[in-house]
């Protein structure tokens, strides 16, 4: 499979280059100073699953021929998606999938708007990974996971061969035949470890040592259960308790790529996390006031230092 990642950040950068490590055709598109490094010195990811220093590196040439790849993994920022997807249209084989691996609830039909819903598969990363230097990919703690599967309930073919690929690569990956439900038991987790997190700026460590940064990650969480099951999602009684357990495996210096992202002045991807919750609730009737009260405190912060200026 020729396989094609769309943006080479933490999450692109990582599973993108353990899929080169394992001798696949992987074609990267970067952009700005990370390009340059990558092109030069290649990609060098720092993990506990083993470092990796990928040289050279294959960056899209826009002059590549249409059609030619047969997988697109779409890494990039959620502000990004609608352009990637543009971006990946007409480079896509006639049955060349896309999977995104990004957060919140919203990318598959995003996506789907641009390539049609029978080009989209959805997927989730379960991995702490962020650029620290132009090249340069860190990941943190030992977790680095693909789940994914169809948008429609049921396992295919087409998704059982994105796993032989993904089985290959040194990482974990599963295949979900209910992605729906996978998307929405990440997305209550993230909504409020993010949330939470950037709210205190705070590491997780920090935020469940305190009672009142705990009762604020769990307020955010019920929240964005009520929201799921408000629009039909079946998330049952135990999953604020489940979730909360496996908060406290995390390792303490673990922070939300958005934490990252706002310590750093980037744009944050607040409109489609705890700014999802809101809007989804207000759609569903669902009172969302903790959540409401993180974003009015970020919401300033959003458009990042450039989108301020
Ligand atoms: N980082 C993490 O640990 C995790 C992140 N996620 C999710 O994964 C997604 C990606 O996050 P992350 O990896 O942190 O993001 P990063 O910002 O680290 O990486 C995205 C990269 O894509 C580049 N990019 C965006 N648009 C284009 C384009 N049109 N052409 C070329 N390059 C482009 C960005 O460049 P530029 O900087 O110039 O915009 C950036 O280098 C997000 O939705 C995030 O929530 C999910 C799980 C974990
Ligand atoms: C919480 C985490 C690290 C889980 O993979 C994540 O998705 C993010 O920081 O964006």
């Amino acid at each position: 499979m020729r396989v094609l990642v769309v943006g080479a950040g933490g999450v692109g950068g990582y599973f993108g280059g353990r899929l080169a490590e394992a001798g696949h055709s992987v074609v990267f598109v970067a952009r700005g100073r990370h390009a340059d490094a990558m092109a030069t010195a290649g990609l060098k990811i720092r993990s506990n699953a083993g470092d990796l220093h990928l040289k050279p590196v294959v960056l899209l040439d826009r002059l590549d021929e249409p059609g030619r790849f047969d997988l697109a993994l779409i890494c990039v920022k959620l502000k990004d998606t609608t352009e990637a997807a543009e971006l990946v249209k007409p480079l896509l084989a006639p049955k060349g999938l896309c999977i995104s691996l990004q957060n919140g609830v919203e990318a598959e039909s995003m996506l789907a708007d641009v390539l049609g819903r029978e080009a989209v598969l959805a997927g989730i990363a379960y991995i702490s990974a962020h650029i620290v230097a132009p090249g340069v990919i860190e990941h943190v703690g030992q977790r680095a996971k693909l789940t994914f599967g169809e948008l429609e309930e049921g396992v295919s073919d087409r998704a059982r061969a994105v796993l032989s690929l993904f089985q290959t690569a040194k990482f974990d990956s599963e295949l979900s035949g209910e992605m729906e439900l996978q998307l929405w038991l990440k997305f209550i987790m993230l909504t409020a470890f993010s949330g939470a997190c950037c709210y205190r700026r705070e590491a997780i460590g920090v935020l469940r040592s305190d009672p009142e940064g705990k009762a604020l990650f769990q307020a955010l969480m019920e929240e964005a259960v009520a929201v799921g099951r408000a629009r039909g999602v079946k998330l049952t009684e135990e999953v604020v308790a489940q979730r909360l357990d496996n908060v406290e495996q995390l390792p303490p210096e673990m922070k939300p790529s958005m934490l990252v992202d706002l310590e750093r002045g980037n744009a944050l991807e607040l409109p489609w996390l705890s700014g999802a919750v809101v809007r989804l609730g207000q759609q569903a009737g669902v009172p969302t006031p903790v959540s409401s009260k993180v974003v009015d405190a970020l919401e300033p912060l959003a458009g990042g230092r450039l989108g301020a200026a």
